[in-house]
């Protein structure tokens, strides 16, 4: 058998693993209690796996003989698993600062979105784009990202809200998933929004009818790959019902129900999902406590997005609620062009300051729980034999660093590895 090994890091001051015992989630307690070991030292094996985590001592021992590409000596460092962003729109041509100010200047969400605006703009913008230059664009936001230390990261389409665009959309994600060392899970969302001169039927229809086939003809054929479905299940956007049938149908296709929920009015989204068996759902600020208890008991997970709470002055989702009722609460970016954030780190901050997390909890979120809201608990999430050799290495001697140093992630990140290879080294000038 080969003694050799992709890398080594050594002697960490400490090493969060989040878990240690196979959990695909964590909730109460678990969140509270995250497993982390004092001093240890983490092996990555050729083909990307985790090989071995635990005391330094003993794993320093047992590869004593072992040959490794890479060593990192983690002495006064952290390490811990790569953050997974559970929620993301980050495929889309033109900025929206000038709505930002208009926000500031009073105006919601929706005012912008009837006007209009919102995903309107941003849907004019991105058929209009050639998907070189979508691929261009989405892969700096994603290495922003990576520096931020996502190690995976959810995907939407929902800026062209018709066949053509939204499959270019996925084909530039798809492009990205084989160019970038980032881990990617691909959503298609054609129910962002109503398109301009449609009702919501026709819309539906359209989806039903022209999308969704298109969609399995090429997943069928093997040129596309998508994880999941979501819609934007609001007033004035998708109701109940079309919701109900475009999930339905893309569960049929084989995709997991991931989508948006009430978000700015209270929808029973949550039930829904709940009923569907939704992997997961995203906003929540306005779900209600029936749909709190729904959702924990069918295991769908909450995934939370301080960002947008925050920028469009929402009630902050009652993360606290959810916790005690045992949901499993993931955390998003939501990075999209109404919330510019590709920083996770500042994303726990804020799920701790205004939700009222607490930093294992946070983490937890943006670990564990956001990879299972993914799909991929079992390959990602957290530091266990088997798992992906996903991590960063941290300039920190406490990994609660991270969360309390708001917008200190730059500093604060030495590497970001993905499968054993370091993909971010923030002594060098540029990614590797
Ligand atoms: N609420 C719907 N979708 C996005 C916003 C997208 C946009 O405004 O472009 C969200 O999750 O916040
Ligand atoms: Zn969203």
């Amino acid at each position: 058998m080969s003694n050799s090994y992709r890398l080594l890091v050594k002697n960490a001051q400490q090493v969060v693993l989040i878990c240690s015992d196979g959990e695909k989630y964590l909730t109460k307690l678990g969140m509270q209690n995250l497993s982390v070991i004092e001093n240890g030292s983490i092996v990555i094996g050729s083909d990307g796996l985790i090989k071995a985590v635990g005391p330094a001592e003993t794993v320093n021992a047992e590869f004593s003989e072992a040959t490794f590409d890479k060593v990192i000596d983690a002495s006064g460092m952290c390490v811990l698993p790569g953050l997974v962003d559970a929620h993301t729109h980050p495929v889309w041509a033109g900025d929206r600062v000038h709505e930002f100010a208009m926000k500031l200047a009073g105006a919601t969400y929706m005012d912008v979105h009837r006007a209009g605006g919102g995903i309107h703009f941003t849907v004019e913008r991105t058929r209009a784009a050639a998907a070189s230059d979508l691929l261009t664009s989405l892969s700096g936001r994603l290495v922003r990202m990576l520096r931020a230390g996502t190690t995976l990261v959810e995907c939407k389409s929902g800026y062209g809200l018709e066949l053509q665009t939204e499959l270019k959309m996925l084909q530039v994600i798809e492009e990205a998933r084989r160019t970038l060392p980032i881990n990617i899970s691909s959503t298609y969302c054609g129910a962002h929004a109503v398109p301009k001169g449609k009702t919501v039927a026709e819309a539906t229809e359209d989806i039903l009818q022209v999308q969704l086939p298109r969609l399995r003809e090429q997943m069928s054929a093997g040129t596309l790959r998508v994880d999941n479905i979501d819609v934007f299940c609001e007033r004035g956007v998708f109701d109940l019902d079309s919701t109900r049938s475009i999930l339905q149908a893309g569960k049929e296709l084989g995709l997991n129900i991931n989508f948006h929920g009430d978000e700015l009015h209270p929808m029973n989204s949550a039930q829904l999902g709940a009923e569907l068996g939704a992997l997961a759902i995203s906003h929540l600020e306005e779900v209600t406590d029936e749909g709190i208890t729904s959702m924990a008991e069918a295991k769908t997970a909450a995934v939370l997005l301080p960002t947008t709470a925050y920028i469009l002055r929402l009630p902050q989702p009652r993360a606290r609620d959810m916790l005690e009722a045992g949901m499993i609460v993931a955390l998003g970016s939501d990075f999209n062009p109404n919330a510019y954030c590709c920083s996770m780190p500042i994303v726990m901050h804020l799920a701790c300051v205004n939700m009222r997390m607490s930093m294992p909890e946070a983490l937890a979120a943006a670990t564990i729980n956001a990879a299972y809201a993914l799909g991929r608990a079992h390959t990602h999430g957290s530091l266990e034999v088997g798992k992906h050799g996903d991590l960063l290495v941290l300039n920190t001697t406490r990994w609660e660093h991270l969360i309390y140093q708001l917008g200190g992630h730059q500093e604060l990140i030495r590497y970001v590895v993905i499968k054993g290879d370091v993909v971010h080294d923030n002594d060098k000038t540029s990614d590797l």
